[in-house]
């Protein structure tokens, strides 16, 4: 059975999410232990090439890899799989699962000649790869955060995938298809003729309407869906590729060119990256918040209650009075602030409940005793907590 096979016969999803993370985590265990983390340098930008049979991959990789500048070789899958270790794998008996094509692709992806980028030709094809897809783009961000205050920290660049998705319909894949079949058989005439040049591979469904029909129903089936569920995670382009090549090329550029004017030149984001994201930043201070939350109710249990009980019943009547304006000041000299805790309970109670408070506190002298003798007033210090509440007020309008 092959990896098409297996995904066309249905396991469930979360299944089949399961079975990618066993093998994306075989594929990459064997991989540090071959050659060590600090090794796995895999190029920064790879554009993923998808697209039913027929729809111009091939014919449009060497023009994609000029518009970005790529001078490394492509990768096309099929063709790694006539790898000698492939082949030795379709001999013995075995097949070409997703865990060997994961794992020759990314032996092939650390080959240190396309560092800074290369096209890839046919990957991902089925749900599972598209998962290892997202594993392997997760690994690369882990090294480079792990390797960013290391002497090796250049090995390790923010990576881009994109996925660019060349479209065609039906009958559009099966007439390219036995097109192409018609010119290699040309192509390979010529060639046994003259004795110069290279034959091309025939492959059967380029002659067979039928077969041809099959390998587009396959990929509509398989692959299209998998290769969609990746336009929130990654640059994705979709290609209308049913039109002349000039045409075809021309809808290429305007999507690479939009996608550029989104992306920070590299330089750029280096020098911006340390600066945290506000998301995490957010996520962090909820989890801190979280925390001394729980901690305030092991540890000051007494004072926590009265907080609650003040807020509930001398603060919350108010706030509710001036809910349209999403402000609201209240003063209290209640002495229960006096103590530290109180205030920053207080304030994280509002927090977590989608308020902002902050306390101002004002401190004043009030006289209490006047000495004849030597003038002096003597004074007690009053504390007033000014308790300001902001939240988002009403946006109702009348009128
Ligand atoms: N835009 C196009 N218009 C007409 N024919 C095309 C176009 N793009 C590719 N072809 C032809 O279709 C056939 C299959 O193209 P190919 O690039 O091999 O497809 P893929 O690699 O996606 O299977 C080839 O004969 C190619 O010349």
């Amino acid at each position: 059975m092959t990896s098409e096979e297996q995904t066309a016969s249905g396991p469930p999803q979360d299944l089949e999410i399961k079975d990618a993370q066993l093998i994306f985590n075989r594929v990459w265990k064997g991989l540090e232990n071959e050659f060590g983390r600090e090794n796995l340098q895999f190029p920064k930008e790879l554009i993923l090439l998808g697209g039913a049979p027929g729809s111009g991959k091939g014919t449009n990789t060497d023009f994609i890899r000029k518009v970005r500048g790529i001078s490394a070789e492509p990768i096309v899958i099929s063709d790694l799989l006539n790898s000698p270790e492939a082949r030795k794998i379709k001999e013995e008996g075995g097949m070409v699962g997703d865990e060997e094509v994961l794992r020759l692709l990314l032996l092939r992806l650390l080959q240190s000649n396309i560092r800074d980028g290369t096209v890839l030709d046919g990957f991902p094809r089925t749900k599972v790869q598209v998962e290892c897809l997202k594993m392997f783009y997760d690994q690369m961000i882990s090294l480079r955060r792990e390797f960013s205050k290391t002497p090796m920290a250049h090995r390790f660049r923010q990576p881009t995938f994109h996925i660019m998705v060349l479209f065609v319909d039906e009958a559009e894949s099966i007439e390219r298809q036995l097109k192409r079949g018609r010119e290699t058989l040309a192509h390979n005439a010529e060639v046994k003729e003259s004795g110069i040049g290279e034959l091309w591979e025939e492959r059967k469904t380029d002659f067979d309407p039928a077969l041809a029909r099959n390998r587009y129903r396959v990929f509509k089936e398989m692959t299209y869906d998998a290769l969609v569920s990746l336009k929130q995670i990654f640059h994705y382009h979709f290609i209308n590729a049913q039109a002349p090549i000039e045409v075809v090329q021309k809808n290429i550029i305007g999507e690479l060119d939009y996608q550029s004017s989104l992306e920070l030149d590299p330089r750029t984001y280096d020098s911006l990256r340390t600066i945290p994201l506000a998301e995490d930043l957010i996520k962090r201070a909820r989890q801190e918040l979280v925390k001394r939350l729980d901690g305030y109710q092991v540890e000051n249990p007494e004072i926590m209650k009265r907080v609650v009980d003040f807020i509930q019943n001398k603060m919350m009547p108010i706030i509710a009075r001036y809910a349209v304006s999403g402000r609201v000041s209240i003063n209290t000299e209640d002495t229960l602030f006096a103590k530290p805790v109180a205030l920053a309970i207080l304030i994280d109670i509002f927090s977590e409940r989608g308020f902002r408070a902050n306390v101002d506190i004002h401190r004043q002298e009030i006289p209490e005793r006047f000495e004849l003798e030597t003038g002096k007033i003597e004074t007690r210090e009053k504390r007033v907590y000014r308790i300001s509440v902001f939240f988002k007020g009403s946006t109702i309008r009348r009128g």
